[in-house]
Order: structure tokens, then sequence, then C-alpha cells
């Protein structure tokens, strides 16, 4: 590759039809990303490739050197581990960054992963962003975009990107639902051919669900058990109890408050009900009330074509059976629900040209 001088003497002679001269430059060996940065991971769909990634959106950071030495899935299995100077970070809470500077780091490293590094020179991106989140998280998100070399950063609304994610266009042909349960927030919105009708935001999710779990474990059985352990009895168990009503259990390996020592204990679905419940009745609360303030005309179309359940929470298990019973419309898990966003994103790149970069509007 040529030197930055050289380039930009290039640029100088030969910039006919380019928009800019970052555009100029990062035409070269650019590919664009649809991004959905999340509280628990962060999904990247490249533009032509059509190539997914995902990432645990977790830092690991020694408080000593204030460096940061791990991302991702390395700095995830790393939480409960770590030695006391290792802080596990996530620059993301209740779907909005709390961390700028963590956030910028983890955006970078994922995009500059080595394996896709290549790809990569200035890329544009597209994010999709919540209703839930205000102008300063808004503006946090920009900012780590062009900290990482972003040269075009455009927002647009997750319920578009699911659309898009969904059938191609963000023009939906008629009422649709979407309920997406992340980690740290929940969306309901019901989108019609003129945008968005309604929608709702509630911060309690996946990532609350494990947290009720581990101090359900904590009071009850005296053990204590890490993130993950809980989020994998919230995995095995889901709403198991309040459909069958039978007796199930899944074990898992903590450590005893009693004797100080590894411990297997087995926990009952009736258990992961009686924290988990809770938050379900809060999401049923928000789709209830999406569903009131939704006009009727859209509400038959809604009842014909089922409320389509997005997000990695949206998996747990009978949550589907319980929203079609509480609402009296199907509701089903769409495919590869954790990925939907990113891919809309992605596929909204088509249209990158005539969408205004982000960050002009904030100004
Ligand atoms: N099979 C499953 N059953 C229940 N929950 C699951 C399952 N698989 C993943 N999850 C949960 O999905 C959540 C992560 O979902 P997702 O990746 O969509 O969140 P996110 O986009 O990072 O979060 P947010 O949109 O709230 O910022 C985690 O809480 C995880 O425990």
């Amino acid at each position: 590759m040529s030197t930055k001088t050289e380039s930009t003497e290039e640029i100088k002679k030969d910039n006919s039809g380019q928009s800019s001269l970052m555009d100029w430059i990062g035409s070269f060996g650019a590919e664009d990303i649809g991004v959905d940065i999340g509280t628990s991971n962060i999904v990247l769909y490249v533009k032509h490739k059509g190539l997914i990634f995902s990432e645990a959106s977790v830092l690991a950071r020694n408080e000593i050197t204030h460096e940061y030495f791990a991302f991702g899935t390395k700095a995830e299995e790393m939480e409960g581990k770590a030695p006391h100077e290792i802080s596990i970070i996530r620059p993301l809470r209740n779907g909005a960054i709390i961390d700028y500077n963590g956030a910028a780091y983890l955006l970078n490293s994922i995009v500059n992963k080595s394996y896709l590094k290549s790809m990569f020179f200035h890329p544009r991106l597209i994010m999709c962003v919540s209703d839930g989140i205000n102008s300063v998280q808004r503006r946090a998100l920009l900012e780590a975009a062009v900290a990482m070399g972003a040269r075009k950063t455009v927002l647009i609304d997750q319920p578009l990107a699911a659309m898009m994610g969904m059938n191609g266009s963000s023009k939906t042909p008629e009422g649709t639902m979407f309920v997406d349960v992340g980690g740290g927030s929940t969306k309901v919105s019901v989108l019609s051919p003129r945008g968005i009708v309604a929608s709702q935001f509630s911060t309690r999710s996946g990532i609350k669900m494990d947290q009720a779990i581990m101090n359900l474990v904590k009071e009850k059985y005296h053990v204590r058990i890490g993130r993950k352990e809980a989020e994998s009895l919230k995995i095995a168990l889901g709403a198991q109890w309040d459909l069958e009503q039978t007796p199930r259990i899944s074990e898992t390996f903590g450590l005893s408050l009693v004797s100080g020592l590894p411990v297997k204990i087995a926990v009952t679905g009736e258990d992961i009900a009686s924290v988990v419940n809770p938050i379900l009745y809060d999401i049923f609360k928000c789709i209830r009330d999406v569903i009131q303030r939704t006009p009727p005309a859209i509400l038959a179309d809604i009842r014909e074509h089922g409320i389509k359940l997005i997000g990695g929470g949206s998996q747990l298990k009978g949550l589907d059976i319980l929203i079609s019973r509480i609402t009296g419309f199907r509701a089903y898990v769409v495919e590869r629900p954790n990925y939907i966003n990113a891919v809309g994103a992605g596929k909204s790149l088509d249209y990158i040209n005539e969408f205004r970069d982000s960050l002009q509007d904030l100004h």
C-alpha cells in the first residue's frame, strides 16, 4: 500500500466524483458494516460478504497498568475467576453506553480483530439503536465509531433494522409487532408502512434474570454461583414451571457459603420461576401497553401475522407460548433472533449514500 503522503498526492491529482477525501480513501478495500452493539453482545454484519461476527460486550482491564488486555468472549470467560487487579467491564448497561472509552476500545478491537482487519479501512457503519437511549448516549455511540476510524456512521432505529433484517425492506406491508428481549433491555414496538406506531422500552431483561437467579441461589441454598452458571440455569429451565407445573431440576456447581468448598446443587424450575416471573410480568406489561396504543386496523394485521420475538432472551423456553396465551396472538421466535438487528443494519447499507452522517444531526 502507498504511504500517506503518496496517497494524498494521488488524491489531489484524481479525486473526481468522490464526495470527500475520506470517502475516496475509504473506498479502497473498505467493507461497510452493519452493527448491533448490545449490552451482552456486539454483532457485525459485513456487506457483500454477508458475514456475521458476534462477540461478548465485555473487556478485561488491568487496574494497575490501566490497560485493557482482553475483550469479547475471552474477557467474559475471566468473569468471577480473575485476580484482584483485573476488572471485568461491560461498557454498556441497559442497552446504552456507560463507559465511553471502554465502548470505543471494544468496538475498535472487534472490528480490527486480526481475521477482519484486512477487510476494513475506515469503514462506513450503520448501527441500530433503541429509542430508549437519549441524545447523550447516541453521541457516545457515534463518538465510539469515530474513535474506531469510521468515516461515516448512521444510526437507525432498532425496529426498522429488525424489519430490514426480516424482509430486506424497512417498509412493512402491514402492521408488524416485534418483542426484542436482549441482555440489558426489552424493546416492544409496532410498525406500520408509515413508521413506528407505538413502542415501549424496559431495562428488565436477560441480565437481570441472571442476577436474580444468582441472588436466589445464594439466599436459598447458601451457595455462590457465577453469572454464567445462573445464565445456564435460566436457559435450561426457562419458563417451564409456568407452563407445565411439573418439577424439573437443573444441576450447577458453586461455592458453599457455609463450608467454603465447591458443591453441586439442584435448582428447580419453580425456583427459577420465583425470580424470573416478576421480570416476565414486566415484559408482558410492556406488550400490553403497546397493544393498547395500537390502532385496531394494525392489530388485525398483527393477529394475522403473529408477534415476532427477537433478541437472544426471546429464546427463553416457553416465552413464546406464554406471550401467545397472554395476548391471544400467535407469538414466535424468528430465525437467528440475536442476529436479526445486525442483518437489518447490514442490509440498510445499500442505502447508506442516501443517509446523512448521524453526527451532523447531533450538532
Ligand atoms: N436459549 C436462551 N434462553 C434464554 N435466554 C437466552 C438464550 N440464549 C441467549 N439468551 C439471553 O439473551 C441475552 C442476550 O441477548 P442479545 O444478544 O440479543 O442482547 P444484547 O443485544 O446484547 O442486549 P441489549 O439489546 O439489551 O443491549 C442474554 O441475557 C442471554 O442470557
